[in-house]
């Protein structure tokens, strides 16, 4: 497989782009550069459906998420449409003046994404946009990445994903660190820490990410997804035993023995399962 790739177009979006390779890769790019990719309702909403498609799209096996251009990934929330609870868009809810905070769905579906998603972060990551990196399965950086957290500054804070994954990730220390100062740092500060996985020359980000895509895209799906879901487990309490447990039943239903028990049913038959050894 060639580390260039020509991308398609499948839905054409406001506020982001849904592109793939034809090999196996989504691309989904935050596409308001004027805000550093800042994201708004309608943007949180459109990633939501983008991330639907890669889900359901059974050619796809590997999403990378991005921002449009070298100046950031992202940079959380637009301040601009911040109401007083949260953040207006021009839904429904938005037109009885009801705010809302869109992104914690966002982080919660890339989580249970049975799939790798890779974020690949050029410039800012910050606010927001940061936790958005963190909840990613891998990040690649290019060199002029820059991280950071602001909430304690502009009036804001995530204390789910955004405070508990990221010491998780990096250790208690720092991530009380990063949110208490609200500095930045720059993406080599990023690798040391064990928050990014790779930094490479910005001319070379989408190829490297790519290489690495096409790595995985090599291996068995079905291992990588029970890895994802085993990694997120212990985080999630139930819903990751419950991901984990839906896994194990996708895998039951898949066997002879399952099988047995529904082909009884239709059949209107007792089921035999005498020929299933019963494994030490
Ligand atoms: C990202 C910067 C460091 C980039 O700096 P620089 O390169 O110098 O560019 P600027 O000149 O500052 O910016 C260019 C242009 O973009 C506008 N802009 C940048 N970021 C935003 C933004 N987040 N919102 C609106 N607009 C933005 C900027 O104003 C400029 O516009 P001009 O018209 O050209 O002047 C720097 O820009 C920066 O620090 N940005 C702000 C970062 C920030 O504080 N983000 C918000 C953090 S809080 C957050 O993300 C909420 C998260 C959240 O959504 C949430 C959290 C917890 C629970 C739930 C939720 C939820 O669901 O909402």
């Amino acid at each position: 497989m060639s580390d260039s790739v020509k991308w398609s177009s499948v839905k054409s979006y406001k506020d982001i782009r849904y592109e793939v390779s034809g090999d196996g890769i989504a691309k989904i790019t935050i596409a308001r550069p004027e805000v550093r990719n800042a994201f708004r309702p309608q943007t949180l909403f459109e990633l939501e459906d983008a991330f639907r498609l890669a889900r359901d799209d059974i050619s796809v096996g590997v999403v990378i998420l991005t921002g449009e251009g070298p100046l950031a990934f992202c940079s959380g929330g637009d301040q601009r449409i911040r109401g007083d609870d949260g953040y207006i868009g021009s839904d429904e809810v938005a037109r009885h003046g009801v705010g809302r905070l869109n992104v914690l769905d966002l982080q919660v579906q890339i989580r249970r994404l049975p799939k790798p998603v890779i974020a690949m972060v050029a410039g800012y990551a910050i606010g927001g946009g940061h936790v958005l990196h963190l909840v990613c399965d891998l990040t690649i950086a290019a060199d002029n990445a820059r991280f950071g957290q602001t909430g304690p500054r502009v009036g804001s804070f995530d204390g789910g994903y955004g405070a508990g994954l990221l010491a998780r990730t990096i250790g208690l220390k720092r991530a009380k660190e990063i949110w208490f100062l609200c500095r930045q740092y720059d993406a080599q500060q990023a690798y040391e820490w064990g928050l990014v996985n790779a930094v490479v020359p910005l001319e070379k980000l989408e190829e490297e990410t790519i290489k690495w895509a096409h790595e995985m895209l090599e291996l068995s799906p079905i291992a990588l997804r029970m890895l994802k879901a085993s990694f997120n487990a212990a985080d999630e309490g139930l819903a990751g035993v419950q991901q984990l447990a839906g896994d194990a039943t996708m895998l039951f239903y898949m066997s002879e023995e399952a099988q047995e028990g529904r082909d009884a049913y239709v059949q209107k038959r007792r089921p035999d399962f005498s020929k299933f050894p019963r494994r030490p």
